[in-house]
């Protein structure tokens, strides 16, 4: 019989129930052993074997497809094993009763992976792609998770790490040696070049942040305007669907609403807010300082206005960049100063208006490693800092000591140096059976 106080965790790992198969995932050292009681007998290594699932009291549960994964080669790195199932609530609910009667325990969000990444098998930059990578919806939201995931990134801060550490040891060694006269002074001129293109490198890396962000957490349109511009029609004509309460009374919208739209594999997140402007309503008034902060952080801000109106608003606090649009083309004839003109009621220039957001989001990201969470641009830009003062130094081994510091916070990032704190915060963030 298996032991209660095992380590071994299970999880339905794939997805909604009712499905057509699912996958129950068993870890730790009574993986095998529970999987026996359940099976009867597992095949070989890695090899899919048909089984009759019963309970101890010997009454079938399911058919079920069988695999066993001899620990250190799995997910994990522990002894797996995995049950291809018949997707009901009622297997599923079955199967778990027994594990647990067995004595195997639920996993936690993320603990498939913390176990990954605790045996060596994935690092943290790793452990965020694979999250990520589950949570893309878009396609560039795959693509970008998929650079980060299986490894290049973590190669790239590395290797970053290692030439750190490659240029401490020359200026060490130098140090070492320093009474004698016959070391060269040119070999650490040569060091200090070196650090120097490294520094650029991680400067230039750390600038490319907000592309990440743009593709990872979507690009922010904010449209903009006096009330009775057209913003509601707008919205509700780029999401193909009655999104915003669209009235002739000026004032309609108060809140800030917000459609998201997969444009080519892009995320873009269209905001709708309060038309601009003084009001004695509070509600109104609310609404017009959210608006605000919706400017303030938007990536580009549409600037709606009917066309041959006299309001002429300024946005003098918008670092975004501003597309001027005169709106309702189908009831003018002529029309001056704007960007584009379009009309939400014929469909005029919104296909002008979508490649044009498409053509500024396709110069964002040209495919490159960049940093694409907070946490990594923390270290990132720490690194960098210490390069600098080690640039910058005087003294020889004060100049070593800022290499290290330097080195080490890129290992904080892939989690080689210790993020013990982190951990929890990581990979609560996953799914369960992840
Ligand atoms: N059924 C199933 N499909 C799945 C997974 C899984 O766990 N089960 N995956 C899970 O997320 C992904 C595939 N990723 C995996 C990564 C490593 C290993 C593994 O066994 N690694 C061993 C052996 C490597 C080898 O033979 O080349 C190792 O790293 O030592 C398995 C799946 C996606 N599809
Ligand atoms: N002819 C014509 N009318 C339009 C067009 N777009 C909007 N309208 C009308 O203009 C009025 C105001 O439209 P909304 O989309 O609610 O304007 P808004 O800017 O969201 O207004 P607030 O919510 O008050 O800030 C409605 O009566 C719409 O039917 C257009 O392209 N052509």
């Amino acid at each position: 019989m298996v032991q209660a106080d095992n380590d071994t965790i299970f999880a339905l790992s794939s997805g909604t129930l009712p499905a057509g198969v699912a996958v129950i995932r068993l870890s730790g050292p009574q993986a095998f052993d529970a999987a026996l009681a359940l099976a009867g007998e597992l095949s070989a290594d890695r090899k899919a074997g048909l089984r009759t699932i019963r309970s101890r009291n010997g009454l079938v549960i399911d058919q079920a497809l069988v695999l066993a994964f001899a620990g250190p080669n799995s997910f994990t790195g522990e002894d797996c094993v995995e049950m291809h199932l018949h997707g009901s609530r009622a297997v599923v609910s079955a199967v778990h009763q027994e594990l647990e009667t067995i004595g195997l325990r639920l996993a936690e969000a993320g603990e498939f992976s913390r176990r990954a990444f605790e045996n060596g098998k994935l690092d943290l930059v790793e452990v965020e792609g694979l999250a990520d990578l589950i949570a893309a919806e878009t396609e560039m939201q795959r693509r970008l998770a998929v650079e980060q995931g299986f490894g290049g990134q973590s190669a790239l801060y590395m290797s970053w790490a290692e030439r750190l550490t490659r240029a401490r040891a020359l200026i060490e060694a130098e140090l070492d040696f320093a009474d004698e006269d016959d070391v060269p002074g040119s070999v650490s001129d040569r060091v200090w070049t070196e650090v120097g293109d490294l520094y650029f490198e991680i400067e230039g890396h750390i600038a490319s942040a907000k592309a990440g962000e743009i593709i990872r957490d979507g690009y922010k349109v904010v449209i903009a305007g006096p009330p009775n511009a057209g913003k509601s029609s707008l919205l509700n004509a780029l999401a193909k669907r009655d999104v915003a309460i669209v009235t002739e009374i000026a004032g309609t919208t108060r809140d800030l609403l917000h459609v998201d739209i997969d444009m080519e594999g892009y995320l873009v997140r269209f905001f709708d807010t309060a038309g601009l402007r003084e009001s004695e309503d509070r509600v109104e008034q609310e609404g017009v300082r959210r608006a605000r902060i919706a400017i303030e952080q938007a990536d580009l801000v549409l600037q709606l206005e009917e066309i041959d109106s006299d309001s002429k608003h300024t946005y003098d606090s918008v670092k975004a960049e501003v597309l001027r649009i005169g709106t309702k083309v189908d009831m003018h004839r002529t029309s001056t100063g704007y960007d584009l003109t379009i009309s939400s009621e014929t469909g005029d220039g919104l296909e002008e208006l979508r490649s044009r957001i498409l053509l500024k989001l396709k110069g964002t990201w040209s495919g490159s490693l960049v940093p694409n969470r907070q946490r990594h641009l923390q270290y990132l830009k720490e690194a960098s800092h210490f390069i600098a003062e080690a640039l910058n130094g005087q003294e020889l081994d004060l100049r070593a000591e800022s290499l290290r510091a330097a080195a080490s916070s890129l290992g904080r990032i892939t989690g080689r140096v210790d993020v013990e704190q982190l951990l929890d915060v990581i990979f609560s963030q996953f799914c369960i059976g992840k």
